[in-house]
């Protein structure tokens, strides 16, 4: 039986932790729960301080994540008539299908409920060199309010496939990052599990054209605005092009470059519903992709084009996300109004889509 290795980058509570031994699946070995623990605290130890994880041999192979790139490409590299066909409706939800120039923008969400880049909104690139940033949503196949939306079958054939299957094996990850955290965090591990038991997830699959570097210098554009996301947790793949940066937990302000040395790393971070659920002792952390660090600032430098991939789990629609209880007490009594997964996801993707053109 495979047992996959977790690796937690720049663990700093744990310094004696050894890569390599524990597993993501070894997290549930009734024999060994003190490793398990230590893998899960190192992993919220890393999320609590750098805002990011790297996770390495987490279970979804190689070549599957290097097809799901394959794929991405060649969704993007259809002409703009075909993939209108799978455009996304106007209004914010249903979040599911093709979103072209100006239809949505992060920068509206710029500093939300955050207090980052007071005063300056931040617009998306939507034009470089005659492209536009584009993006598509998609869903699980099976759930029962939205249907995803597709390009028919003969323009990439086994897109619909493979996505829907990939849907399921990232899912899969998924749950078992949230055991790992609820292991952390002292939250049952079946109650985590249960809030997120019908995989109401999205992942958008993101392509930012080739832009000149001098096109994001003077600070009114970028690639996309600082934001956080608004699930749980976020699993991020993203290919060698670099730019994305991550606000440091414990010097606010500070953003950090993070890299992939190899695009199946899994960049772990952590949503709003989840800040929610802990009462604010777990924070979603800001992020953002700017200039890759290797680009001179306002040079006339050609930023290659980048792709990435963004699967965000949520809790189920009709979960509470009133925070659980342990994290209520005299000394931190509770920051948020009882709302819905739903309701919380559609306020916060209507405000998203508020910038739209
Ligand atoms: O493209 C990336 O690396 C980040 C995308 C992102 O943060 C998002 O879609 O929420
Ligand atoms: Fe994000």
């Amino acid at each position: 039986m495979f047992y996959p290795t977790i690796h937690v980058c720049g663990v700093l509570a744990q310094p004696n932790y050894k890569f390599g031994a524990p597993s993501l699946q070894q997290i549930h070995y009734l024999e060994a729960p003190e490793e398990s623990k230590a893998v899960s605290a190192a992993l919220l130890a890393t999320l609590k301080t750098r805002g990011v994880a790297k996770l390495k041999n987490h279970g979804l192979p190689a070549e599957l994540i290097a097809e799901m790139f394959d794929y991405t490409k060649k969704f993007f590299a259809l002409p703009l008539e075909d993939k209108m066909i799978a455009k996304h409706p106007p209004e914010s939800t249903p979040n599911r299908g093709y979103s072209y120039v100006g239809q949505e923008s992060v920068g509206s969400i710029s500093g939300y409920e955050k207090g980052v880049s007071e005063g300056k909104q931040v617009r998306d690139i939507k034009y470089a060199n005659g492209t536009k940033q584009e993006t598509i949503d998609i869903g699980s196949a099976h759930d029962d309010l939205v249907d995803n939306i597709w390009v028919p079958e003969e323009k990439v054939p086994g897109f619909r496939k493979f996505m829907e299957g990939f849907y399921e094996s990232a899912f899969k990850v998924e749950l078992e990052i949230l055991a790992a955290l609820a292991i952390a965090l002292g939250i049952p591990e079946d109650e985590m599990k249960m809030l997120h038991s019908k995989g109401e997830n999205e992942f958008r699959l993101l392509h930012y054209p080739a832009i000149p570097a001098s096109e994001l210098s003077d600070g009114t554009a970028t690639r996309i605005a600082d934001h956080t996301d608004f699930g749980t947790i976020t699993m991020l793949f993203q290919d060698s092009v670099g730019g994305l940066q991550v606000e440091d937990q414990q010097n606010l302000g500070t953003f950090r470059g993070v890299e992939s040395a190899d695009k199946s790393e899994i960049i772990l971070n952590i949503g709003d519903s989840l800040q929610r659920l802990t009462n604010d002792t777990f924070r979603a952390a800001v992020h953002r992709v700017t200039y890759p660090p290797t680009v001179k600032v306002g040079s006339e430098e050609i930023i290659p084009e980048r792709f990435s991939i963004a699967y965000f789990a949520k809790p189920n629609r009709t979960a509470s996300l009133f925070p659980f209880n342990k994290f209520i007490t005299p000394a931190t009594p509770c920051h948020y109004e009882d709302i819905t997964a739903w309701e919380y996801n559609n306020l916060r993707i209507t405000k998203l889509f508020s910038g739209k053109a």
